[in-house]
């Protein structure tokens, strides 16, 4: 059976991040997508000009009018944007027993624009984390939600990820991509004791709009197709290593352009 995988996430016009590139993940690993927005956004490859906020009853709207008719079987969730999206969004995975909650904790984008209010980090880090499987903060991420420093080093993220678990979500993939180096390094840390460490070579491309939201939808993605949540992530890791390689193939915009989700079966 094909899985059905939900993005609860802001959008991109630009089609590389939000809702736009999770939809690309969903199907290009198998899946099918379903979306529930929780905020426009005016943004393209060289930054955010406005961010307009979906009512969080019109989210709630979203979200009972699609789960009281359509199983899914994982979820990402992405920008939330507000404390009353987050908790409208925490009360339905309650409420309708989501499983594989994959949950990017999405607050700036690379272009240094706000996609979280900063009041809301709190509601974050103590409403939504302790209910998810999975975590996937970046380093600034990581940093903000434990209320100090970036990590610069891979000893520094194991210390973070190890308190970012104390938060509650059953996993925590601390990424590595911020740092430099040959090599893009991230953690995974499971509250059963696991401990693993993810390599991949670095690409050298400037066209890295959108890479945490694919890698998390690639996660929820093939979650129900693997045994383990281990395998989920490293294929994931591989499927967005392989979008990095094929981003040059794409001329979009004048900033950070998207990865490119390459389908192999069209060799394109
Ligand atoms: N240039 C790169 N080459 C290979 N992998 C990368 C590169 N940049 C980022 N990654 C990987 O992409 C994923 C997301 O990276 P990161 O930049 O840390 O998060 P975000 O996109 O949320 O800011 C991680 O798995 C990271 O290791
Ligand atoms: C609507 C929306 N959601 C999330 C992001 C951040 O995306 P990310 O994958 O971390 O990539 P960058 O934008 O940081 O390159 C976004 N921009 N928009």
């Amino acid at each position: 059976m094909i899985p059905t995988i939900l993005s609860i996430a802001g959008t991109d016009p630009s089609g590389g991040a939000g809702i736009q590139a999770d939809l690309k993940a969903f199907s290009a690993l198998g899946g099918y997508g379903t979306t529930v927005i929780t905020a426009l956004v005016a943004q393209t490859t060289t930054g955010v000009s406005e961010v307009h906020d979906v009512p969080p009853e019109f989210v709630r709207s979203q979200l009972d009018t699609l789960l009281t008719d359509v199983r899914v079987d994982a979820v990402k969730i992405g920008m939330l944007s507000s404390t009353e999206i987050i908790e409208v969004v925490a009360a339905a995975i309650d409420t309708y027993r989501l499983p594989n909650v994959v949950v990017d904790p999405v607050m700036v984008a690379k272009s240094g624009d706000r996609l979280l209010a900063a009041d809301a980090v709190e509601a974050l880090r103590t409403v939504l984390l302790p209910r998810a499987d999975l975590i996937t903060p970046n380093l600034p991420e990581a940093a903000d939600l434990l209320g100090e420093e970036e990590a610069t080093d891979l000893d520094r993220m194991r210390d973070q990820a190890e308190r970012l678990l104390a938060l509650g979500p059953r996993r925590v993939l601390l990424k590595g991509g911020h740092l430099s180096g040959p090599t893009s390094t991230d953690l995974l840390l499971s509250a059963d004791g696991d401990v693993e460490t993810l390599t991949a070579d670095r690409v050298n491309t400037t066209n890295t709009h959108g890479t945490g939201c694919t890698l998390s939808s690639a996660i929820a993605t093939l979650r129900p197709q693997r045994p383990t949540w281990s395998q989920a992530v490293r294929d994931a890791k591989d499927y967005l290593t392989e979008a990095l390689r094929h981003a040059d193939k794409l001329d979009i915009g004048k900033g950070k352009g998207p990865v490119h989700h390459f389908h192999a079966w069209w060799g394109n």
